[in-house]
């Protein structure tokens, strides 16, 4: 697919478009199925397609030259003020994930530093720590035999992570609540973005007085991490300290506490929710593929014989890498992004009118069957460098990309290959016959109803 410049859009057809239903256009659909529905019409309209939700109309670009061409190469075409991001800020205000401009930038370059390569290095031993937590857990289940909802257990531990590490307060004692809070708080914020019309929030329904009551549980467990920050005078170096000690350059002045919130709130969901994500999926496509679970085994044998993993060893934890990039291409937490153009443009011959939202989204690239074979199919050895050189850069953007890539996907990634080397040295899980996993897609794509598994002990 060929992108072009602004000085041919005025010339260019506007992107094809399926018809939808007179008023609500695909609105219904997009919340009941958007993954088949927006797969459906790039296999019969193309890379470039207009879809509609009410009287706006949403611009899907599925071709992995597309997403480069919005996310990095023309970037500053593209804003995020999206009916998506408004929807998001009425629970995380205007944290990293949800700010723009020079205010993002600053708030940006502060958090960097906490993620650099050697900060994530001294996280290693939490993320092994926890994992052998559960690893216990789930061989004491195995000894007694019974099913349980291994998602589940993987909330609660990325949350004790990311908590952890980033803020050095482990708050998965409520994970419970907080996993309720995101799940209902997710579908509510989804629902809202794919309103025809958005209804304003203060009218008292039901769905909104929920969604208040969930946002102040959050916020009490943000408050709490703050608080305990504030009352220990010993020396800190993670996250949460940086926040703190901030001071504006001109004027000295610190964050303010509702600044600190919307970020504090921003990483401690952003840094838990998609990775616990992929981890379920990993599991269940680990007890779907037994060869490949096999051999992860094996490469676990052989590189850690037994012993804990440490950062040292991720380099050489090759398939286990392999095995996480093939789950996130499959089953992409983050599965679709938004933007707004800023500008005229034209993606793949198609005019882009300034004030178009566009829609760009992992599971349809991941799954695009002009760029992968067999898309469908499980086979972490696409990831091997022989055969990614042959795909384009975009083909694979769990993260997504450009300036406003995910500042967690180093984080991410080595937890996701630490935590599965430690569990899957101890124990096997299998899935509980007859069940149908289904992904449910809102903010993030979470297992419908969880994951049900037996757990075994390691041969
Ligand atoms: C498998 C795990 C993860 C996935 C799939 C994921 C995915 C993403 C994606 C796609 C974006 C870009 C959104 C956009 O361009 O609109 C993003 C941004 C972000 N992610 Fe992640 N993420 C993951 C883990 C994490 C972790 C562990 C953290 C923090 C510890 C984190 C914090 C953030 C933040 C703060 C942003 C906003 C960055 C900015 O705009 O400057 N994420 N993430």
């Amino acid at each position: 697919m060929s992108t072009h410049s602004a000085g041919e859009s005025t010339a260019a057809p506007l992107p094809p478009s399926p018809v939808g239903t007179p008023l609500l256009g695909h609105m219904r659909v997009l919340r009941s199925d958007p993954l088949t529905f927006l797969q459906a019409q790039v296999r019969q309209y193309g890379d470039v397609v207009r879809i509609h939700v009410g009287p706006a109309s949403l611009v899907v670009v599925a071709h992995p030259d597309g997403v480069r061409h919005v996310l990095q190469d023309q970037a500053k075409r593209y804003g995020k003020r999206t009916r998506g991001l408004a929807a998001l800020r009425e629970l995380l205000g205007h944290g990293l994930l949800t700010s723009e401009g020079s205010f993002w930038l600053r708030q940006r370059r502060l958090a960097q530093p906490a993620f650099h390569r050697q900060r994530l290095a001294g996280f290693a031993r939490t993320m092994v720590d926890a994992a052998s937590d559960l690893a216990s857990e789930l061989e004491a289940r195995a000894d007694a035999g019974t099913a349980f909802d291994v998602a589940e257990d993987c909330m609660r531990l990325t949350l004790r992570i990311a908590s952890s590490t980033l803020f050095g307060k482990d708050v998965s004692g409520a994970w419970h609540d907080i996993a309720d809070a995101m799940g209902r708080v997710q579908v509510f914020t989804y629902k809202r973005l794919t309103q025809a019309l958005p209804i304003p929030r203060r009218l008292p329904l039901p769905t909104h007085r929920r969604f208040e009551r969930d946002t102040h549980m959050l916020d009490r467990v943000v408050r709490g991490i703050i608080e305990t920050r504030r009352r220990d005078t010993g020396a800190h170096h993670d996250l949460l300290q940086m926040m703190l000690e901030q001071q504006d350059a001109d004027t000295g002045e610190r964050m303010s506490d509702t600044q600190l919130r919307d970020e504090v709130l921003t990483m401690l969901l952003a840094g838990h929710e998609t990775t616990a994500n992929a981890l379920s999926w990993t599991l269940m496509l680990l007890s779907q593929h037994p060869s490949v679970r096999r051999d992860l085994e094996a490469e676990l044998a052989q590189v850690l014989g037994g012993r804990k993993p440490t950062d040292e060893d991720l380099p050489r934890l090759a398939l286990t890498r392999r095995v996480v990039d093939e789950v996130l291409r499959l089953y992409p937490p983050a599965w679709s992004l938004s933007r707004v153009a800023i500008e005229d443009d034209v993606i793949g011959g198609f005019r882009i009118p300034k004030g178009t939202y566009l829609l760009l989204s992992p599971w349809v690239t991941h799954r695009h069957p002009r760029v992968w074979d067999n898309p469908e199919g499980f086979d972490p050895d696409r990831f091997l460098p022989e055969h990614e050189q042959e795909r384009p850069r975009f083909a694979w953007f769990p993260f997504g990309g450009g300036p406003r890539q995910c500042i967690g996907n180093q984080f991410a990634l080595m937890e996701l290959v630490l935590v599965l080397a430690t569990l899957l040295q101890r124990v096997r899980l299998n899935l509980t016959p007859g069940q149908i996993i289904r992904p449910a897609p809102a903010i993030t794509l979470r297992p419908r109803s969880g994951v049900w598994v037996t757990a075994a002990r390691a041969p």
